[in-house]
């Protein structure tokens, strides 16, 4: 038997290899007239390698700036951010997408992705075979010419997160990215997202408002209350991430029905909670 203080110091070991680890996390911002807003506090999570987590909770509640937070945009006052083992930087570990695309007008699809792939240190040469491979990989082969307001809002966004999968991030940041969306493309998105990021192992990070979204997509759902912004519950979702699996045909399993409904008690009770 190793000595007890042994034993309690492996989680510690476990923890360092996880792809983001909150600890304590307080952060303020300067309100009308100077106040200060505390917009989180005291928020501990840590989203383990290759997991898809999901943070949903009332508005307000602090969601995108803890995702900030790890996106290195913004700083704890108090509590200590690690990502990847290091300090949040946004860069080659780290992919991000907003509820909106965000893509540059002037360029087309396949250059948005080669000034992408630029700054992620690709030699020229490469270029052009991975951006064909990325927009294989959202469904837009063939669309490397195209102007990106010649596109829909749905093929905007494929464009958006094949320029976050660019540099091969080990962790994506995704801020509601298909909230715009019809509901229609938005399922579908969802649904290759899901796949997509279970293939390739990476961590995720994904904030919505939507309790079937959270349930699709998410291993593990954290549940957010306001004033102060706190995690208040944590649920698994163990429904199957396998190849094998439609993600589509999940939507109707009475799993799926079971967990939407607990999501959506957990959540109603995060907001009266206010
Ligand atoms: N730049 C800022 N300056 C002052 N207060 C801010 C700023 N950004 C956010 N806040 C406040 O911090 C709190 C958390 O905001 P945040 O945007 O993180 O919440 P959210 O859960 O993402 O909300 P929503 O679901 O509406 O997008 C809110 O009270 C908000 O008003």
């Amino acid at each position: 038997m190793p000595p007890a203080d042994i034993a309690e110091r492996a989680p510690v070991a476990e923890r360092a290899s996880a792809a983001v680890e909150l600890t304590d996390v307080t952060v303020r911002y300067r309100g009308r007239g100077g106040a200060s807003v505390t917009a989180v506090s005291d928020v501990s999570l840590t989203v383990a390698e290759g997991e898809f987590t999901v943070l949903v909770g009332p508005s307000g509640c602090g969601k995108t700036t803890l995702l900030r937070v790890v996106a290195g945009f913004e700083r704890a006052v108090e509590g200590t951010a690690a990502v990847h083992g290091g300090p949040p930087r946004t860069g080659h570990g780290t992919g991000l997408v907003f509820q909106q695309p965000r893509l540059f007008p002037w360029r087309t699809v396949g250059g948005n992705l080669a000034f992408a792939l630029a700054r992620h240190g690709l030699p020229r040469a490469e270029r052009a075979a991975r951006t064909a491979e990325l927009l294989d990989l959202v469904g837009l082969s063939g669309y490397a010419g195209r102007r990106t307001w010649e596109l829909s809002g749905g093929q905007q966004q494929r464009v958006a997160i094949a320029r976050a999968l660019a540099g091969r991030p080990r962790l994506l940041l995704l801020d509601e990215p298909f909230a715009a969306l019809d509901a229609l493309t938005r399922e579908r998105l969802q649904e290759e997202l899901r796949t997509l990021t279970a293939e390739a192992g990476t961590a995720v990070l994904f904030v919505t408002h939507s309790v079937d979204e959270a349930v699709l997509l998410g291993s593990r759902v954290l549940v957010m209350a306001a004033n102060p912004g706190r995690v208040v519950a944590d649920l698994p979702v163990d429904l199957p991430r396998d190849a094998a699996t439609d993600p589509a045909a999940l939507r109707g399993t009475a799993e799926f029905a079971r967990l939407r409904g607990e999501l959506s008690r957990t959540l109603r009770e995060a907001s009266a909670s206010d």
